[in-house]
């Protein structure tokens, strides 16, 4: 989210969290000053605060923002900066989104440190840790929250309204992260595009919300 329209539609379609994208690479990134200028025209819902490997004074500074919780993205190899964040704002704030390449498994040593896991999409670009709309590996996703059923598991990569209810029967997925299928342009929503996520799932499911 970079506009407080965008984020009052998402709410209307029944959005259960808001996240905004604080990494400076990211085309729908959002700086501090700008997040502080439409936080109070923002629905009431929990906010995610979404960046790559921050360093802690930036973690720290995201923190006095008031978000709820934190969705760090990071290459393999940093468990100890997880550690670190995760003293920082809390294991139950603390949402990991490792970037694995094909074939490295997700190392479950991660859910002692974390409350929840974004699994997304994979893009080779060294900078390219989030909003790529490459999808990410269901099958693995699906497997690892029935075996870790206590962390809260959010499927995320190129999910749309087109392929949502997919997303939903394939992984049994309680959580599902849109980004940019909704875009008119990176960092602009569109406000048709996001209800349609809401019509897709209530026609699926029967259930309105
Ligand atoms: O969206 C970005 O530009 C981004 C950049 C750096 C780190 C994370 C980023 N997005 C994080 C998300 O949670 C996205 O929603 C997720 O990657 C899925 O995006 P998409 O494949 O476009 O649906």
């Amino acid at each position: 989210m970079t506009r407080a329209r965008d984020a009052q539609a998402a709410a209307e379609a029944g959005a259960d969290y808001l996240g905004f994208i604080f990494y400076p690479k990211s085309p729908r990134g959002i700086r501090q000053e700008r997040f502080r200028d439409i936080a109070p025209r923002l629905p009431d819902l929990p906010k995610v605060a979404v960046t790559v490997a921050p360093d802690l004074y930036t973690l720290a500074q995201l923190e006095g923002l008031g978000f709820d919780y934190f969705q760090l993205h990071f290459p393999v190899g940093l468990s100890e900066e997880v550690a670190s964040w995760s003293k920082l704002v809390g294991k139950e704030r603390l949402w990991i989104a490792p970037k694995l390449p094909p074939g490295v498994n997700f190392d479950p040593a991660l859910l002692d440190l974390a409350g929840g896991v974004l699994w997304d999409g994979f893009k080779k670009d060294a900078d390219a840790y989030g909003g790529t709309g490459s999808l990410s590996d269901w099958e693995s996703f699906r497997k690892l929250r029935e075996e870790y059923s206590a962390t809260k598991w959010i499927l995320a990569g190129g999910l749309s309204p087109e392929n949502a209810v997919e997303a939903l029967e394939q992984t049994g997925a309680e959580c599902l992260d849109f980004n940019s299928a909704l875009e008119i342009e990176p960092g602009v929503k569109d406000l048709e595009r996001i209800s349609q996520v809401r019509v897709s799932i209530s026609e699926a499911t029967g259930l309105s919300s």
